[in-house]
């Protein structure tokens, strides 16, 4: 089953065209990020996801259902970490959790709960107001996970987190996800998208101009890798005709190779190994996230106005 799957889905503020006939899959299982810059619709798209915004054209089903017309028997599939979550100041920690529990008519146990997210007893005993911004984060994603739900919505999950937090969110997302959750995870720090996420779809004004795995994009923006070797001598092995390397050059007493494929890499040492080429020292550098990112929300994007047609969502998606 796919777990979300909106078809043309559209959302207009006045002029402002906020989602512009968004055609989205995301399969049940997987992590997915969801990326976009500023103003790209990310939040509107999952507000609709939630119901909590009606669209204006075009339908959305979240598990198989109806995002309409199942609003009240989702909510109870569904756990939600919404970007800038309304805390209750007086309300300790431990009550908030209490509280979800109960409306969710879950049995989850509030202490496993705060640990998995890393409050401790005395933490959940403070009255949230007192609470630091990445403290009110852990709460959030503890109350998101509340009931065991079958697809968790994290809109900017690490907003405040410190990086003991992010890892700590990290690794819950892989163990939600191990345990059959599908993850929508809408973020700006690309390399928490890239550490945690199996695919990524990149929205920009409304519209989806990618979905791929974060290597697939790579490779679709013509964003490679480069291998530096530094061996004791010419290794007279033909370097250029290895699988998926593009070029190679003699830099600064290093080999420079050029890869479109990350994976060549590893070919190019193990044919070195194999030809009893002593290396001495190796670096390598994969275009990052961002680097993708910025080819596709930029300038048109990749390919301009061909880019929608470059990555055929139907495709990818069976
Ligand atoms: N209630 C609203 N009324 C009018 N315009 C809105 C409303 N909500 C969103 N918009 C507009 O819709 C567009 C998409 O906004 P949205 O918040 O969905 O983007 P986003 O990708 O989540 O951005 P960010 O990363 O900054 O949170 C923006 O131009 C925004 O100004």
């Amino acid at each position: 089953m796919t777990a979300i799957r909106t078809t043309d889905l559209t959302k207009r503020f006045g002029d402002v065209v906020a989602v512009d006939g968004l055609d989205l899959r995301v399969r049940e299982g997987e992590v997915f990020g969801f990326l976009g810059p500023n103003g790209a619709g990310k939040s509107t798209t999952i507000d609709m996801l939630l119901d909590y915004v009606r669209p204006t054209d075009g339908t959305a089903t979240v598990l198989g259902m109806d995002v309409r017309e199942d609003s009240e028997a989702l909510r109870e599939r569904v756990g939600v970490l919404p970007d800038g979550i309304g805390l209750y100041d007086r309300l300790t920690g431990r009550r908030h959790l209490e509280f979800a529990i109960e409306w969710t008519d879950a049995a989850d146990d509030p202490d496993a709960i705060l640990d998995r997210v890393g409050l401790d007893d005395r933490d959940a005993a403070r009255s949230v107001g007192d609470y630091s911004k990445g403290m009110q984060q852990r709460l959030a994603l503890g109350m998101a996970l509340v009931g065991d739900p079958d697809l968790l919505v994290l809109d900017e999950p690490s907003s405040g987190l410190d990086p003991h937090g992010i890892r700590r969110m990290r690794d819950l997302v892989r163990e939600e996800a191990e345990r059959g959750t599908t993850v929508f995870f809408s973020s700006h720090i690309l390399g928490q998208v890239e550490a945690v996420c199996d695919r990524v779809g990149i929205l920009a004004d409304g519209a989806l101009v990618a979905v791929d795995t974060v290597e697939g994009l790579r490779k679709t923006v013509g964003a490679g890798s480069e291998l530096r070797l530094r061996v004791t001598e010419d290794p007279g092995v033909d370097i250029a005709a290895i699988d998926g390397v593009e070029l190679v050059r003699s830099a600064d007493g290093f080999l420079r190779v050029a890869c479109s494929d990350p994976r060549a890499k590893a070919r190019v040492v193990t044919r070195l190994t194999t030809a009893g080429v002593e290396i001495l020292d190796v670096d390598s550098d994969d275009a990052s996230l961002e680097d993708v990112f910025t080819a596709y929300t930029t300038n048109g994007g990749v390919g301009n106005t061909e880019s929608e047609a470059s990555v055929p969502v139907e495709e990818v998606v069976p």
